[in-house]
């Protein structure tokens, strides 16, 4: 038994079919019994304290189920020798037994931490709770959040410093061992994640949708004027609550800014801009290749712009196939974006799955997007996106599905 706290980093000095030879200094000078390299528990041979070196027995096994299936000499290990009764669990109870191999599919940097997304085989993703324990290569770490094909955990400087998740990128692949508890309950108890599941999908309108028949019910709750949550994995990692410009109620602008919390802007079809003579917003623009556009408000308000009443009949103006340029004070309290003339399939943002929304809704091509924020600040994810949309009654989409059904 282990618990996943790396003691060193070894380098794999010789492998074959049924050994791999390990420098690593301290586990070499212990006596031969188990170890755990990358996650993998082996048995160890022998070990030489003159030489440093362990060796230890490899199955054919032991190599299809994990990626000790690559491991070459060179290759750096992370190396944890066995709990003795009595030692601190560091970490979680670590079997040894590999589960799964993941796929790192994104590696976001946050300050000193850092993010890692990592994409198991389907069957394995009912064994990650959020917030419970994950080992990674054989380290013990928490799972930040699990979205529907994928799971992130966040790794702090000791971590990085510590172990080799410090040298992963995009692609690579990793062993996955469950928390044994959670394990262990899932298996006794195997139908309860999955009961949860198909409640949920058992409502028409709100949380995950996906497929032609999820796009279908999106679109149907921006015609009747309400909105539907997307959720954008690979670029942003954020999700927006959007409504149809030609639809939008005051209530609508109090909702996006007292619950939504983010900045709502007002994605167009690039010829409404130019009809409206909105130009762009000067500057080599944004990280993410958002185009934004002059804020505009009401000619004909009265007020500063900014009331919810006020901002919702400036978007509603936007979409007015009769609106003209004379109609907008420049600048103004509403910000509108500029999609792309070839939409999702030219770029997979909001701005364009707002406006493609629209269009397939069979409304004028303007709308609204607000990013959703958490209320301390910090940018919802997967977990906080999907109890958001129950909680609100909307449907959450992946960009990806616009994508591919619009
Ligand atoms: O308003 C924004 C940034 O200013 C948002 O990010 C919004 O989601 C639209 O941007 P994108 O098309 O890049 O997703």
């Amino acid at each position: 038994m282990f618990t996943g706290n790396v003691q060193e980093i070894g380098t794999v000095v010789a492998v074959d079919e049924a050994r791999i030879a390990v420098s690593a200094p301290r586990a070499a000078a212990g006596a031969p019994g188990s170890i755990c390299l990358n996650g993998v528990g082996l048995t160890v041979l022998q070990t030489a304290y003159e030489t440093q070196l362990l060796e230890a027995g490899l199955s054919a096994e032991t190599r299809r189920r994990s990626t000790l299936d690559q491991i070459r000499p060179g290759t750096r290990v992370n190396v944890e020798t066995p709990l003795a009764l009595g030692d601190p669990l560091a970490g979680h109870l670590v079997q040894g037994n590999v589960d799964a191999v993941g796929k790192i599919v994104r590696i976001d940097d946050e300050g000193v931490a850092r993010r890692l997304w990592i994409k198991p085989p389907e069957r394995f993703l009912p064994l990650v709770v959020a917030k419970g324990q994950i080992a990674i290569d054989g380290v013990s770490l928490t799972v930040a959040e699990v979205s529907r094909d994928r799971f992130s955990v966040a790794l702090i400087p000791l971590t990085l410093r510590a172990t080799t998740l410090s040298e992963l990128s995009v692609g690579d692949r990793v062993n996955l061992e469950p928390d044994l508890v959670v394990r262990l309950v899932r298996r006794r108890v195997p139908d309860l994640a999955r009961s949860v599941t198909e409640a949920v999908a058992t409502l028409p309108w709100a949380g995950r949708l996906s497929g032609g028949r999820g796009v279908e019910q999106a679109l149907a709750q921006l015609a009747a004027g309400g909105a539907v949550m997307i959720w954008d994995p690979d670029r942003e990692g954020e999700g927006d609550v959007v409504f149809a410009g030609a639809r939008l109620r005051p209530e609508a602008f109090t909702f996006l800014l007292t619950q939504v919390c983010g900045h709502p802007t007002v994605p167009c079809a690039p010829e409404v801009l130019d009809r409206l003579e909105i130009g762009p917003v000067p500057g080599p623009g944004d990280r993410h290749g958002t185009r934004p556009h002059i804020p505009v408000d009401l000619a004909s308000g009265t007020g500063t712009g900014v009331s919810a009443a006020e901002r919702a009949a400036t978007v509603r103006r936007l979409a007015h196939p009769d609106a003209r340029p004379a109609d907008f004070l420049r600048p103004g309290h509403v910000f509108p974006l500029a999609a792309r003339p070839g939409g999702l399939a030219e770029r997979a943002g909001h701005t364009e799955a707002t406006v493609a929304m629209c269009v397939a809704a069979g409304l004028p091509p303007v709308g609204v997007c607000c990013e959703v924020m958490n209320p301390d600040g910090t940018m919802a994810g997967a977990a906080d996106l999907e109890i958001a949309a129950l909680r609100w009654g909307l449907p959450l989409l992946d960009v990806a599905d616009l994508g591919k059904h619009l």
